[in-house]
């Protein structure tokens, strides 16, 4: 079976179409490829430009300490070597011994990693405890041992670059053992083994691939440990050793010469520094183009907006929710095109639509959290301030407080490492100092969401909970400052059904305990009747009806609206809308 794990925003191009499709991302990231460039490059200089150099490395010259000139464009050192020479082989050098323990430290770190994600238990325990146990090995002590049993004094480059990469290890595998855990309960391993997939087939097609883009991040860090690494170890003669030499090798003999002929150190000491940088961007490129959310989500980044900022209110209706031609662009694709919303205090608004219509877009909007790459246009105004251009620190003062955001799926709200209790805390901290009575308060919060016991849980962590459990938390974390605004996109969609109808009352209870307005967002028009005041129906980025409900239920204008009621054949009404029902009944 060969399913895409990972999933992509573009279109397939046929053929290898994800390494397609991965290319053509990191071609768009201008760092990730100046710092490709730069490595390429370096390696090229390194293996070329050596063949035509007239200094051999380790070549003696009449020049003694001579500064940078034609002849020696990074001068020479006390001996009269060429440090140009010496510098091209440093980099050779380097190059290879960083890219080796790089390849040696993820293939053991990768492999081990994913077996004790994958298998758990006792396969588990015991790689877990190799890693402790490797991480007791001291670098240089065995460094030092390699160093005294080799005859020639020092290791040569591939002694050094195994001994370390077997060091360097544990940061991988620790690291792809966690994402795995957490992955291989997820449905698609399930389909992937209902499906025939063996335990090698799920592993390398796909848990792997899933955690490539982790991969390749923690790779380029040990990039930069290995050349930094193999520096320290050359300095204390453990690794490469005179007359051949590395950029490591090159600092560390000019520490003492930084003073008085500064060339022998700024030269293979820059290009150690371009080396790394060059290395993270590269990785950081390759990372996004491996994984189309981590270039996306950025959310402390306010998307481009074309409507001033401080734009004063005036006599528009005020509300609490005031939207007016609100338009987001992806690229050339308009997907919300020109949506007017408008919710009073108190009210609730429903905004419903098939999946793709642009829901998602116009509430990220309204919280300025729209992806980098979006560009929104239009007003939101909140209680009469505008709120589109707003800087980050502005935010501060609208989200999570006056603004509370309710996600779909409760487990991307809640950080997994933190207990339910210090979530809370975190969250009082943004309006000042924690309150002596704290604890009473959370516990409140947490009974107005009709969970049973509450201390008992606070000391608990998100996994440890059901998921329709995690979405009450989830709303009373989004009470914690009494907002004026729910923002509650499709907040049941990642719940069974019996517990979606329990997550949904808690919800409109919490809301009418608050008083505040809500912008409910979903595609399911059955949950719309017993919470919503004010309908408004969006279909391919407009809305094309806004009423009350009662009208949206029994006297839709639009057909799109028909459609989407003909699909909700078990709507259950609220006893609201059952009243208004049979006023209307009775009207006719
Ligand atoms: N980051 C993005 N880059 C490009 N297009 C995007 C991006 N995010 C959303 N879109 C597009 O915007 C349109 C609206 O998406 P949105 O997520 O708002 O829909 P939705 O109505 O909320 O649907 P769903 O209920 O499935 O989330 C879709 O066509 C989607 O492909």
């Amino acid at each position: 079976m060969a399913t895409d794990t990972v999933p992509t925003d573009e279109p397939a191009t046929g053929g290898n179409g994800r390494g397609r499709v991965i290319l053509r991302r990191f071609r768009r990231h201008k760092l990730g490829v100046a710092g490709l460039a730069v490595l390429v490059l370096l390696a090229l200089v390194a293996v070329v430009v050596p063949l035509v150099w007239p200094y051999g490395h380790g070549e003696i010259t009449p020049d003694l300490s001579q500064p940078p000139s034609a002849a020696h464009p990074m001068g020479t050192d006390t001996l009269g070597r060429d440090l140009f020479a010496q510098t091209l082989r440093g980099l050779q050098q380097s190059l290879l011994i960083a890219t080796t323990v790089t390849v040696v430290a993820c293939l053991i770190g990768v492999t081990l990693g994913v077996i004790a994600g994958y298998f758990g238990r006792f396969v588990d325990a015991a790689v877990m405890r190799l890693v402790d146990l490797t991480l007791t090995l001291p670098t240089i002590a065995i460094a030092a041992f390699l160093g005294s049993v080799v005859p020639t004094g020092g290791v040569n480059w591939l002694a050094l670059s195994l001994v370390l990469g077997v060091l360097m290890w544990t940061p991988v595998s620790r690291l792809v053992r966690g994402i795995v855990l957490s992955l291989r309960s997820l449905p698609f391993v399930d389909a992937a083994r209902v499906m025939g997939a063996g335990n090698l087939q799920i592993m390398t097609r796909h848990l792997i691939p899933n955690v490539a883009d982790h991969i390749i991040v923690a790779a380029t860090l040990l990039f930069g440990t290995a050349i930094l690494a193999e520096s320290g170890l050359s300095f204390l003669g453990f690794g490469v050793q005179p007359p051949d030499t590395s950029l490591g090798l090159l600092v560390s003999n000019a520490q003492s010469a930084v003073l008085t002929r500064p060339w022998l150190f700024y030269f293979p000491g820059l290009l150690i520094v371009v080396i790394v940088l060059a290395v993270n961007y590269a990785g950081e490129g390759l990372r996004d183009a491996a994984n189309p959310k981590a270039a996306l989500a950025n959310p402390l980044r306010t998307a481009r907006r074309r409507r001033d900022a401080d734009t004063p209110p005036d006599d528009t209706p005020r509300g609490v929710l005031d939207v007016r031609g609100l338009t987001v662009d992806f690229g050339d694709q308009r997907v919300v095109k020109g949506v007017d919303l408008h919710i009073d205090d108190g009210e609730v608004l429903a905004l419903v639509g098939e999946s793709g219509s642009g829901k998602s877009v116009t509430a990220l909007s309204v919280v300025g959290l729209l992806p980098p790459d979006a560009v929104g246009g239009g007003s939101v105004r909140f209680d009469g301030r505008e709120l589109t251009g707003l800087n980050f620190s502005q935010w501060r003062e609208y989200r999570g407080r006056r603004i509370a955001v309710i996600l779909q799926d409760p487990s991307t709200t809640l950080n997994p490492v933190l207990t339910i209790a210090t979530q809370f805390k975190d969250s009082m901290r943004l309006a000042g100092p924690l309150p002596a009575d704290h604890r009473d308060r959370i516990v409140a919060l947490l009974d107005g969401v009709a969970i049973k016991d509450p201390a008992r849980l606070l000391d608990s962590y998100p996994h440890q909970l059901s998921g329709g459990m995690r979405q009450r938390i989830a709303i009373a974390l989004a009470m914690v400052h009494d907002p004026d605004l729910i923002i509650a996109d499709e907040p049941t969609t990642a719940l069974d059904v019996t517990v979606q109808a329990q997550v949904m009352s808690t919800l409109a209870l919490a809301r009418e305990r608050t008083g505040a307005a809500m912008l409910f967002i979903t595609h399911d028009l059955s949950l719309v009747a017993g919470i919503a005041d004010q309908v408004a129906v969006m279909r391919a980025g407009e809305v094309v009806e806004h009423a009350d409900v009662d009208t949206v239920f029994y006297r839709p204008r639009h057909e799109y609206t028909r459609s989407l009621l003909a699909l909700a054949p078990s709507l259950a009404l609220a006893p609201a809308s059952r009243s208004a029902a049979a006023d209307i009944e009775e009207d006719s």
